[in-house]
Parts: structure tokens; C-alpha cells; sequence
């Protein structure tokens, strides 16, 4: 059996290329950006006004120039209105383009006014002050966001306020799950009293959603013919396939026979984790890849996150998730020799750290634990005893 490290390097070692196209940029929130957003234009574009009030020219102020005659009024994106002489202001309104001719901005606040005449209450006044200068944020051509992050609010705000109508993103793989068991019913359906609900599939679209994701729902039976039909179908379709359940050693796990028959070459099976110790990866010579997850909700869950997300992240050029660490807020024992994920409550406490509290549950089928939770902390297989006030790694779900 292969350690959670081994199985990763294997993984990592199928990163794909699906390419890029463009999308409309208000779409495009969660995809992965494929190329540099550069500013069009200075940005701000014009020496923009921050405040409503008057604006003048510092050399005025130089000038013990107090009181101003209110010359015209410009509202936010009119032309930009002059003076004739330093003893003039403009009345102007925030978001306004200030004229070359004036610097300075003074608040309503900071004034009184009457019959057109505007006098400065206050005395300490700066240069610039209430102007947000010409190319302080940006200067045009700069880039404003690097290819190869995700795309966020801000980026959408960016993409917009660079009239970027269009954005080049990654090419997302084209995704199947197929979930498999005679004991599941839909979710519409009412099961006997020897059956359940299939959640699984579920949990996976809504994780891949969750990371901008789509997928393909489909759902085989325990049955061999079918099973190697529906596979052999999605191998030709898709460029991932994420299976749950089928992969163990029960009577009817026909799953890894059926990826063998379909020449699905194995590239492990079983890794030393729990819970998902019998995780199946392989590929297709078409480069179709295949996870296979163990059926135990709280196992498919584990390694979507701890596999498939690892080898999504980078397969679409995204540095690495950066570590989180907790503080483990109690003792805990586990003796096998498997690393452990262990489900925990995450807090950040009052002195600013993070604390990782366990929640065990009823293992692997303990879906409800889940959502009691929010993170895995992985605790390696060379040890038994967790202490108190130890720093684990946390994977966040
Ligand atoms: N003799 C052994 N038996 C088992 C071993 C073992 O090493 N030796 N490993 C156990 C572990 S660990 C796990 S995990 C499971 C994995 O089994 P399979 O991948 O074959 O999964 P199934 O048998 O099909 O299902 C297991 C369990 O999960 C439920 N399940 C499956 N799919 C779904 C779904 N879509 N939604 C909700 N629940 C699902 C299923 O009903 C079973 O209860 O094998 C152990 N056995
Ligand atoms: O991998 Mo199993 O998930 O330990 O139950
Ligand atoms: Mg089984």
C-alpha cells in the first residue's frame, strides 16, 4: 500500500492542458484567469475629485488667498471647467475630472458660502488635497491582474472598469460522476427499509460548483455489464471521472475489474489513510483520468478535497493552496499506522490563532458529522499520541 504522500506525487505527475477560451467577463467569477488583465488607461484616468466642494489652485492658498468667487459648477463627468485667475474656484462634485489649472479640493465642510462667494473656515490645507491623482493606482499597460489566479469580485470589478467585455480563462475538464450501488435511490424516491438516498454525487457536484466547476451526474448499478457500459461511455466523453463507492472488496465492487476490462491502467490502489483506504486512481490512454473514491461519504469527501482539488488546482497553472496550521485544542489517540484525517471544528481564539477541535463521529458513514465540521486535520501514520497545544495541518473543506 502507498502512502497520502506517494499517492499524490502520482497524481500530480497527470496534470493535463485543457486549453483556454473566452468567456463574458460577468460569467467568469470562479474560473481561472488564462491571460494578464493590463489597464487600458491611467487609472484613475483624470485627477479625480474626492469630495464635493471647490476647487482652487494651491498657489491661491501661497497667496493668503482666503475667499473665492464661485466662477461655474461641474458635475461628475462633465468637461473639466477653468478659472480665469487664482482669487476664482469651481464649484465641483465628487467623481468630477479637475482642469489642469486647479489642484485642490476643499470640503463644504470646510467653507461657508454666500452670494457666490465661498471663504475657507479652516487653515491647515494641503497641496492635492481630495484629489485621487491621474495614474496613482495604475499607469495604462500596467498589469492589473497576473494570468493563472482565480477570478474574483475585484477582478470582475477590474475587467469591467477596463471595459474588458470578454476574459480568456482556463478550459474547464468536462467532468462525470458516476455514483454506483443497487442499495441508493434517487433523492426524489422513497427507499425500502434496506436502502438509502444517494448523497454522494451530490456532495461532489456541490464541492465542483463550489470551485466553479460543472459536471454530469450518472448512476450504475451493481452490475457488471452495465457497469463496464457506462463506464466505457464516459471514458470516451469526458476528461475525468469521479466514481464512488464499488472499489472495495465486496462480492459486487465491479468497478475495478470493469477499469481494467476497459484499459483503465491502474496506477494505484489503496492508499494508508483513513477514512479512503481503498482510493483507486488510473488513466485511459486517451488521457481520460480516473478517481475513483471509496464509497463512505465521509471518504469521497476527504479525497475529492485532499486529491482531486490538489490535482485540479494545479492542473489549471494555480500555485499550490497555501498550508494552514491549527493548534489541536485536545488530546487525541489513534493507533493505526495510516494518516489520519481527522474531522475537526475550526475557532479562531480571542489571541488570534486557530484552533482545530476533533469531532469524530461514527467514521467514514457519518455523513452527519460533516456538516458539523469544517476541516480535516491530518495527523501522519508514525504516530499514536496527539497532545494538547500541538500544530497539525489543516485541510479545509
Ligand atoms: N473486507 C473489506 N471490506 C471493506 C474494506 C476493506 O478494506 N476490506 N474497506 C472499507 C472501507 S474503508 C470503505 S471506505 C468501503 C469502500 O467501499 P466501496 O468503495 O466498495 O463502496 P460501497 O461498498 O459501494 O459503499 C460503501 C458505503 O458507502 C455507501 N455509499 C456508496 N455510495 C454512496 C452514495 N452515492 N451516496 C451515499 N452513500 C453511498 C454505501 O451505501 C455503503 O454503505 O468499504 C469498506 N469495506
Ligand atoms: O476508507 Mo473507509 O472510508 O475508512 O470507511
Ligand atoms: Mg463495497
Amino acid at each position: 500500500m502507498i502512502t497520502v504522500e506517494e499517492a499524490e506525487k502520482i497524481i500530480l505527475a497527470r496534470l493535463r492542458d485543457y486549453g483556454t477560451e473566452k468567456v463574458p467577463f460577468e460569467q467568469s467569477l470562479g474560473r481561472v484567469l488564462a491571460e494578464d488583465i493590463k489597464a487600458d488607461r491611467d487609472l484613475p484616468p483624470f485627477n479625480r475629485v474626492t469630495m464635493d466642494g471647490i476647487a482652487i489652485s494651491f498657489k491661491a492658498i501661497a497667496n493668503d488667498i482666503s475667499t473665492f468667487r464661485i466662477k461655474a459648477t461641474q458635475a461628475a463627468g462633465e468637461e473639466p471647467l477653468s478659472v480665469s485667475g487664482h482669487e476664482e474656484c469651481i464649484e465641483i462634485m465628487t467623481g468630477a475630472a479637475l482642469s489642469p489649472a486647479l489642484d485642490t479640493v476643499i470640503r463644504y465642510e470646510d467653507l461657508t458660502i454666500k452670494d457666490k462667494m465661498a471663504t475657507i473656515a479652516i487653515r491647515d490645507i494641503k497641496k492635492g488635497q481630495n484629489v485621487h491623482t491621474q495614474g496613482s493606482d495604475k499607469k495604462s499597460g500596467d498589469i492589473v491582474a497576473a494570468a493563472n489566479q482565480l477570478i474574483t469580485p475585484a477582478i470582475i470589478s477590474l475587467a469591467a472598469s477596463l471595459g474588458k467585455t470578454e476574459l480568456l480563462v482556463k478550459t474547464n475538464p468536462r467532468i462525470a460522476i458516476i455514483s454506483s450501488g443497487d442499495e441508493l435511490v434517487d433523492v426524489a424516491d422513497k427507499p425500502t427499509a434496506y436502502q438509502i438516498r444517494r448523497s454522494n454525487n451530490y456532495t461532489i457536484n456541490a464541492v465542483l460548483n463550489k470551485h466553479g466547476l460543472q459536471a454530469d451526474m450518472h448512476h450504475i448499478p451493481d452490475e457488471p455489464q452495465i457497469t463496464r457500459k457506462q463506464i466505457d461511455h464516459c471514458l470516451h466523453n469526458y476528461d475525468v471521472i469521479l466514481l464512488s463507492g464499488g472499489i472495495s472488496m465486496g462480492k459486487f465492487d465491479y468497478i475495478p475489474k470493469a477499469l481494467d476490462d476497459l484499459q483503465v491502467v491502474k496506477l494505484f490502489h489503496k492508499v494508508k489513510q483513513r477514512p479512503g483506504k481503498p482510493f483507486w486512481f488510473g488513466s485511459h490512454a486517451n488521457g481520460t483520468l480516473v478517481f475513483a473514491f471509496p464509497g463512505n461519504p465521509v471518504a469521497t469527501f476527504m479525497c475529492l478535497h485532499r486529491y482531486f482539488l490538489t490535482w485540479f488546482r494545479q492542473t489549471m497553472g494555480l500555485p499550490p493552496a497555501k498550508p494552514v496550521y491549527a493548534v489541536l485544542s485536545n488530546d487525541f489517540s489513534f493507533q493505526p499506522d495510516l494518516d489520519y484525517f481527522l474531522q475537526v471544528k475550526l475557532n479562531f481564539t480571542e489571541q488570534g490563532s486557530l484552533t482545530a477541535s476533533p469531532v469524530e463521529g461514527n467514521g467514514s458513514g457519518d455523513f452527519a458529522n460533516l456538516a458539523d465540521t469544517d476541516a480535516f486535520i491530518a495527523l501522519p501514520a508514525h504516530k499514536a499520541e496527539f497532545k494538547k497545544g500541538e500544530v497539525c495541518s489543516v485541510l479545509k473543506f
